[in-house]
């Protein structure tokens, strides 16, 4: 069954108010507090009312009586995506589901820490800790692109950064967020409608600033990760300052100043890689996330991901119209989501406050969202951002510079074909409409005039020259930051032909002993068709009626989980069997996910195993989790 399948049709929702702290919602989650608002809604900290201590992080859509369906769509989507992509390096969703008056909500692993964003407050980073987010998000990134997602908005925000507990040291795990308005490769979906700027502007590829979706692909990811990795390295985000229109007219036509210049200490090696990634072409940009952190770091990225067969694409969902733009009144730094330029007239239909921060420098701009100059130019409401409750405190101390990082030796992966753009073709210059905005479009009429004003800009930078002349970026220099000893990126497992992911480091390993309860034949029984997963996709299954026939390298990887798994060490049992699932979705694997979430009273989790195994294998975790219960 689909995520979507407990969900009423988009025209029924209906919610009338906000969702309060101490709300409960179907009879499971309690929220306890309000994490924060983002353009789609309201997350909240909340309990599971039956796993005593378990702590989720619910989103939950806000003001769901004016949902439009792409608005809709692109709350089911982050869902779906993030559940099927199933990385160490992506949030875990672990629930979705609707309110009695059909708002829906889903429901996150909760994410202690703090966002990227937030740590580049402090300045720079050194290139260690740098490199170390960068393969992080590099190995995330990898596989949302091999299973034929396009994040389309990365930016600090939405990279978050987890202190977790690793063989005895405390070590940082990037977690990649929101893939809300993420497209499915080759989809032609209301997400790769031309003439429509979405993404966070500061942060966006030029074929994506100037709305041109169709040619939105990896590349463009690329893109933006180069700017995030420029702006670890030194401080500051390559495209900063001034009125939106300055950062899309900087986007599409100025280089950014060279890290070079700003951190002449930095190898060559990481310049260049930065300097190539932010070219404005795409077919001169690295063509997958693999190569790019090679050549930025010195060091391949190593993925399981490459050893079987690719998991199947989710096949795009049924393309929802484009209407309405989604930007919610309480957005913080938020993206931007469709607005037409359709000839409506919404085109450049400005209200003459949001014309004037289009074409005013606004130095106020220099370190906050590209949004707020929207949001000073319009009468919005102050956005809420609030710290999560008692986020643990990470002292992660720096090291001095830290130049050269020692490449591990390690089999490069081999890089997924990317998709190829299609040329770029000269926009038409859209003629710009009447300074007024047309009534009763909107809950708030004034965003999305500004928005597609903006998409105007661009176009209208790129086809006629230079239309606005950016100020020059006034920005500190960059503050050299002595910090500590980031999470290291662990020696990897090597396994042939290809090792596994840096990112997810393998176990230690204990000595092997059978699960208590768990005959060792329960890692890998004879199978039957399992049925579809929860999602409805077609991943790889595991094989019917015969045993599993398990590579051995991954038969040792599963090996690992096992052990992990007797040793107590779920979260490192957990992480090898997802990771093996990438290579090939076993039985075996799943059984070691499930017994971690028996282990764990995670009632959710596992019934989502059980629904993949064969009754045999339903038969042992219903055996196994009967210990755990209580
Ligand atoms: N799983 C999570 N655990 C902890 N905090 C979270 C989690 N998911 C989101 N948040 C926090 O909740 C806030 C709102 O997040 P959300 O993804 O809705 O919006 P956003 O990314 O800020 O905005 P937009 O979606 O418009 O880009 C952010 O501060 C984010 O860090």
């Amino acid at each position: 069954m689909s995520l979507l399948g407990v969900l009423p049709s988009p025209m029924s929702h209906s919610a009338k108010a906000d969702i309060k702290v101490g709300t409960i919602l179907r009879d499971t989650y309690e929220l306890t507090s309000l994490l924060g608002k983002g353009g789609m809604g309201s997350v909240f900290l909340a309990r599971h009312l039956r796993l005593p201590g378990k702590q989720v992080a619910v989103k939950v859509l806000l003001h769901s009586d004016d949902l439009t369906e792409e608005q809709y769509a692109r709350f089911r989507r982050e869902a779906e995506i993030a559940s099927q992509l199933g990385h160490p390096n992506i949030v875990e969703v672990v629930d979705f589901h609707s309110l009695e008056d059909g708002t829906p909500y889903l429901v996150m692993e909760y994410l202690r820490g703090e966002s990227l964003a937030h740590r580049l407050r402090k300045g720079r980073m050194s290139l260690r800790e740098a490199f170390s987010i960068a393969r992080q998000m590099g190995s995330a990134l990898q596989a949302a692109h091999r299973a034929g997602v396009v994040h389309r908005d990365l930016k600090p925000a939405n990279v978050h950064l987890v202190p977790t507990d690793s063989e005895g040291m405390i070590v940082e795990r990037v977690k990649l967020l929101d893939f809300g308005i993420s497209k499915l490769m080759g989809s032609q979906t209301l997400q790769t409608q031309e003439d429509v700027l979405m993404g966070t502007p500061r942060y966006m590829a030029p074929e994506q600033a100037m709305g041109r979706n169709r040619e939105v692909d990896a590349r463009s990811d690329i893109f933006a990760f180069g700017c995030i990795v420029y702006e670890m390295l030194c401080g500051d985000s390559p495209f900063a300052g001034g009125t939106i229109a300055e950062v899309v007219y900087r986007v599409v036509h100025e280089q950014p100043e060279s890290l070079a210049s700003r951190v002449p200490d930095l190898p060559g090696r990481a310049v260049a890689a930065v300097d190539r990634a932010l070219a404005k072409q795409p077919k001169d940009r690295y063509q997958d996330v693999a190569t790019f952190i090679a050549e930025l770091t010195g060091t391949a990225l190593q993925s399981l991901a490459g050893l079987g067969p690719d998991p199947t694409p989710m096949p795009p969902r049924g393309a929802a119209r484009q209407s309405e733009p989604s930007l919610d009144e309480n957005a913080t730094d938020a993206t931007f989501v469709p607005s037409r330029l359709d000839g409506t007239g919404q085109v450049g239909a400005l209200p003459p406050a949001a014309a004037a921060a289009l074409a005013t420098p606004d130095p106020s701009l220099e370190k906050g969202s590209t949004l707020e100059a929207f949001r000073m130019a319009t009468p919005q409401p102050a956005a809420q951002q609030v710290a999560p409750a008692s986020p643990p405190s990470m002292s992660v101390s720096r090291r001095p510079t830290d130049m050269e990082l020692p490449a591990v030796g390690a089999a490069a992966v081999q890089p997924a074909a990317p998709t190829p753009a299609p040329q770029a073709q000269p926009q038409p210059v859209p003629t710009p409409a009447p300074a007024s905005a047309p009534a009763g479009r909107s809950k708030f009429p004034l965003i999305p005039a500004a928005v597609a004003g903006v998409v105007l800009v661009g176009i209208l930078a790129v086809v006629g020259g230079k239309v606005f002349k950016p100020s020059t970026p006034d920005t500190p220099p960059p503050t050299p930051v002595a910090e500590t000893p980031p999470p290291e990126v662990k020696p990897p497992v090597v396994a042939e032909p290809t090792p596994p992911a840096p990112t997810a480091p393998p176990a230690t390993t204990p000595p092997a002993t059978t699960p208590p309860g768990m005959a060792t034949s329960d890692t890998a029984p004879p199978v039957t068709t399992p049925p579809a997963t929860a999602t409805g996709t077609t991943k790889p299954t595991a094989r019917p009626g015969k045993a599993e026939n398990i590579p051995p390298e991954l038969r040792e990887e599963l090996d690992k989980a096992e052990q992990a798994l007797s040793a107590g060490q779920l979260d490192d049992a957990l992480r090898i069997a997802q990771r093996t699932l990438r290579t090939q979705k076993t039985e075996a694997a799943l059984l070691v996910m499930g017994r971690v979430y028996c282990q764990r009273h995670d009632v959710g989790n596992v019934n989502a195993q059980r629904r993949q195994l064969s009754a045999d294998g339903q038969r042992k975790l219903t055996a196994y989790c009967r210990k755990y219960e209580n």
